[in-house]
């Protein structure tokens, strides 16, 4: 294996209670990557993240982070590990202020709060000029940034984000999409779901299309933008 993978899932089945929704599923994330995975609703999309940061178990199959198996571990033991993840809602708190939402954020961590909370504040100025605001005064769009820099407080490796441009006029959007890379700019791999396939495959390296549960193309996402099949059926080409 030349590249260096970061998260894996090795034929994983999962799902909720007894109901089955991610079949065979094989997908992985490269060190600096931004992985888009895209597919239509109800594909398995979020079932992917959840089972990826413990929220679900893998029935079968792996989950490897740098090669050692977390499948089956708790959430609060992952973000330990180094993953992150953003839901598509409820990913900040609305009556915590700015900087509230960031140091609960960082309830993990053993040392070094003020340290990265500082670096989040140099790098995302919006925040740093409202810390004291409560987080519900914030647009969508910067309440979406709040919800990646809470994240970003455990410094991890690679970030599951869940629609990040869900709801937002489409401006807004492009503005969270390029936050998406100036994350990743600073060495974390994206993992991102995003019913917006066109502009998510843009700003990412790779890309998965999911259906029923399972991956059914896989590419460089420049070669996902131009399969034929995948724009027809996927793309609303
Ligand atoms: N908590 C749950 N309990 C039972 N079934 C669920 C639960 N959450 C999702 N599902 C079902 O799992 C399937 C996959 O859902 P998932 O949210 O992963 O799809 P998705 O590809 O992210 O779609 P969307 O774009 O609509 O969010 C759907 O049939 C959904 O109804």
């Amino acid at each position: 294996m030349s590249e260096n993978r970061v998260l894996e899932l090795a034929d994983v089945d999962s799902g909720y209670g007894d109901v089955q929704v991610l079949t065979d599923l094989s997908l992985h994330v490269n060190e600096n990557e931004i992985v888009c995975l895209i597919g239509p609703n109800g594909a398995g999309k979020s079932t992917v993240l959840k089972t990826a940061f413990g929220l679900l178990s893998p029935w079968t199959g792996s989950v490897t982070y740098h090669g050692d198996q977390i499948g089956g571990m708790a959430p609060e033991d992952i973000v330990r590990e180094g993953i992150g993840y953003v839901p598509q809602t409820d990913n900040v708190f609305g009556s915590l202020t700015i900087d509230e939402n960031l140091r609960m954020g960082g309830v993990a961590r053993e040392s070094g709060l003020d340290r990265v909370i500082g670096d989040l504040y140099d790098q995302f100025a919006l925040l740093d000029e409202r810390r004291k605001s409560k987080a519900r005064t914030l647009s969508g769009g910067q309440r979406q940034v709040l919800a990646f820099a809470r994240a970003l407080v455990m410094e991890p490796d690679v970030l599951l984000i869940d629609e990040p441009s869900a709801g937002l006029a489409p401006n807004t959007a492009d503005e969270v999409f390029e936050h998406v890379q100036a994350v990743n700019d600073l060495d974390t791999a994206i993992l991102m779901v995003e019913q917006n396939a066109k502009k998510g495959l843009g700003i990412s390296d790779r890309g998965y299309v999911l259906d029923q549960g399972t991956v059914r193309f896989e590419d460089a996402a420049d070669g996902l933008l131009d399969n034929e099949e995948v724009s027809k059926l996927y793309l609303g080409a």
